[in-house]
């Protein structure tokens, strides 16, 4: 993640929008893109610490009854805190607040310089809003400004900050917070409530290898099968095996304390033992598992001594399968909950909204193909020419089942657009891949809207415009600044007309230096960081013009 933050500089300069309070603009006097923007806002606001924690958790203090969802809690001064992930500092905040001091204890593990990034990313927005207001301009993102006030711990917290795992990669100091997790968790009794908070980024910030295992040989291992193309369930599977806390570890060394997980999906499905590698799930997997995977990435003839030892006694565990009768693990934010709420905005703008997909995961030139098909299959049977389009719908179908959009029910949605009278807003969410070549510097969101852009410009000449938006809801965008893009059917023509290549910019990985130059850089999303991170948002705009 990157320590520096720029929150929306060029869409500020460049041009006067139209934003801040629904109620106090109109949506017809609001362009495509300002509407596209404030529906990614609801998106990512919908999924912050502060909103999402209060969602699922309350604690009245005078009682001392705490409630996560329906199940309650008799709190009395005996709450201690763990928390993992790239999201977890604002939650730790908001949680902090809301325990009072029924909080005797907290640490937790986030990565190397997100204090200082949230800091300085909350105070360049309230500047920013601030500038908007003195010039009578409507602020980009003004909703967020509470929402990043709550992002930091107070002076004199009860929690102990480890900042670490840099690049995503474990270390020394996710190390030392390890043991600061686990010494706290093996400290507790049957009197205590340990509450932990778990997001992506997770696995990382919570190594903790089975001796002979040391952090350098895991964390070469899972660098391995990461390069080799390892899915997050292959990679989870072999940590998990490889350590004390994950998979169960953490639930198994609070036992007999009450443990309550509140977790943030950072994967497709929010499959509860993946996410940060579920240190208070059991986990089902064996060293057959292992094996198989080791195997399939041609690993099994490289690997250290001490990760045989570690694996040919983990099926005669004396610890046994981890016990986790005593845990309640609940979701409560995913993408899921981004796209829902971006939803119920667009129903708000007067959009009918619907859902395609919240397991995007294929790769993104597919994907684009996809999506751009859509757009023009979508634009016909909005206009009526239904009987138009059966070649191509089969040819949609098929890049449906190539991308594995499981949940995606084609017939229906086409049929909705058939029947819709006015303005649609179709949202889709995940993580797809990139397969990066050249040295060019860009992010799936921005690649993945690049080429949604020139697969677009088969809408150009109907009567409806059109717009496609991609962000990463973390705020960064691969190694870049912005959180991603959107692009209208134009795009391959406004590039035209400025000198710039789109081939070339694909050919090289280069998508955010293409949209730093076009028009000034407007199309991106310079979001800053966020704070929390649910996967990609994806959205599609068509509006009679
Ligand atoms: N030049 C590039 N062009 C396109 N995509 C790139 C480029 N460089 C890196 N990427 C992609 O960026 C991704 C890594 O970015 P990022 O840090 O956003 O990861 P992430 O998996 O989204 O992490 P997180 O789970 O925290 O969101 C990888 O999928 C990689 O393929
Ligand atoms: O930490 C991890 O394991 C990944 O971010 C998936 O949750």
């Amino acid at each position: 993640m990157a320590s520096t933050l720029r929150v929306l500089p060029g869409f500020a300069r460049t041009r006067p929008v139209l934003w801040g309070s629904p109620a106090s603009w109109s949506s017809s006097s609001m362009t495509l893109a300002e509407q596209a923007w404030q529906l990614f806002e609801c998106a990512v606001g919908a999924v912050m610490p502060g909103p999402m924690i209060r969602r699922v958790l309350t604690v009245d203090t005078e009682t001392g009854q705490m409630k996560v969802r329906d199940r309650n809690f008799q709190l009395h001064h005996n709450v201690y805190l763990a928390g993992f992930g790239k999201a977890v500092l604002g939650m730790a905040a908001v949680a902090e607040e809301l325990l009072s001091d029924h909080l005797v204890q907290g640490v937790i593990s986030v990565p190397k310089g997100i204090q200082a990034a949230m800091e300085s990313a909350g105070l360049n927005l309230e500047m920013r809003v601030g500038r908007c207001q003195e010039r009578k301009v409507p602020p980009v993102w003004d909703p967020m400004v509470p929402l990043f006030r709550e992002m930091l711990l107070m002076p004199h917290s009860h929690i102990q900050v480890f900042e670490g795992a840099k690049n995503n990669l474990p270390d020394r100091d996710s190390l030392q917070a390890a043991v600061a997790i686990q010494d706290m968790a093996e400290g507790l009794s049957a009197d205590d409530l340990l509450l932990v908070l778990i997001s992506g980024g997770g696995s990382a910030l919570l190594p903790a290898p089975i001796p002979p295992v040391t952090l350098e040989e895991k964390h070469l291992l899972t660098k391995m099968l990461a390069v080799r193309g390892a899915t997050i369930q292959e990679l989870n599977t072999i940590r998990k095996a490889l350590s004390h806390l994950k998979g169960g570890g953490l639930a198994r060394a609070a036992y007999p304390a009450q443990v309550v997980s509140l977790i943030l999906s950072d994967v497709v499905g929010d499959p509860l033992d993946v996410i940060a590698s579920g240190p208070t799930v059991a986990s089902d997997h064996n060293v057959q598992d292992c094996l198989h995977i080791l195997t399939r990435y041609d690993l099994r003839g490289t690997l250290p001594r001490s990760v045989k030892t570690v694996l040919s006694r983990a099926d005669s565990d004396p610890r046994g399968p981890p016990c986790c009768g005593h845990v309640l693990n609940t979701i409560i934010g995913s993408n899921s909950v981004a796209l829902a709420e971006a939803q119920r905005r667009a129903e708000a703008l007067g959009y009918q909204a619907l859902i395609l997909s919240t397991v995007v995961q294929g790769e993104v030139g597919c994907l684009a193909r996809f999506y751009g098909l859509l757009a023009q299959v979508a634009i016909l049977h909005l206009s009526s020419r239904v009987g138009t389009t059966k070649k191509e719908e089969e040819e949609l179908q098929k890049l449906a089942e190539e991308l594995q959009l499981t949940d995606l029910k084609l017939g229906d949605v086409l049929k909705t657009l058939e029947e819709a009278k006015g303005p649609v807003c179709l949202l889709a969410g995940g993580e797809p891949v990139v397969k990066v070549q050249g040295l060019g510097k860009g992010g799936r969101n921005q690649e993945l809207a690049l080429r949604v852009g020139v697969e677009m410009s088969g809408c150009i000449g109907s009567n409806w415009e059109a717009l496609f938006l991609s962000g990463g809801t973390d705020g960064q965008d691969g190694p870049t600044e912005a959180a991603g893009a959107w692009v209208t059917p134009g795009l391959s023509t406004e590039a035209e007309s400025e000198g710039l290549d789109v081939a070339t910019f694909l050919a090289n990985s280069d998508s955010n230096t293409f949209f730093q130059r076009l028009q000034g850089g407007i199309h991106l999303l310079n979001t800053g960081l966020t704070g929390t991170n649910v996967m990609d948002v994806h959205l599609m705009l068509l509006r009679p013009c």
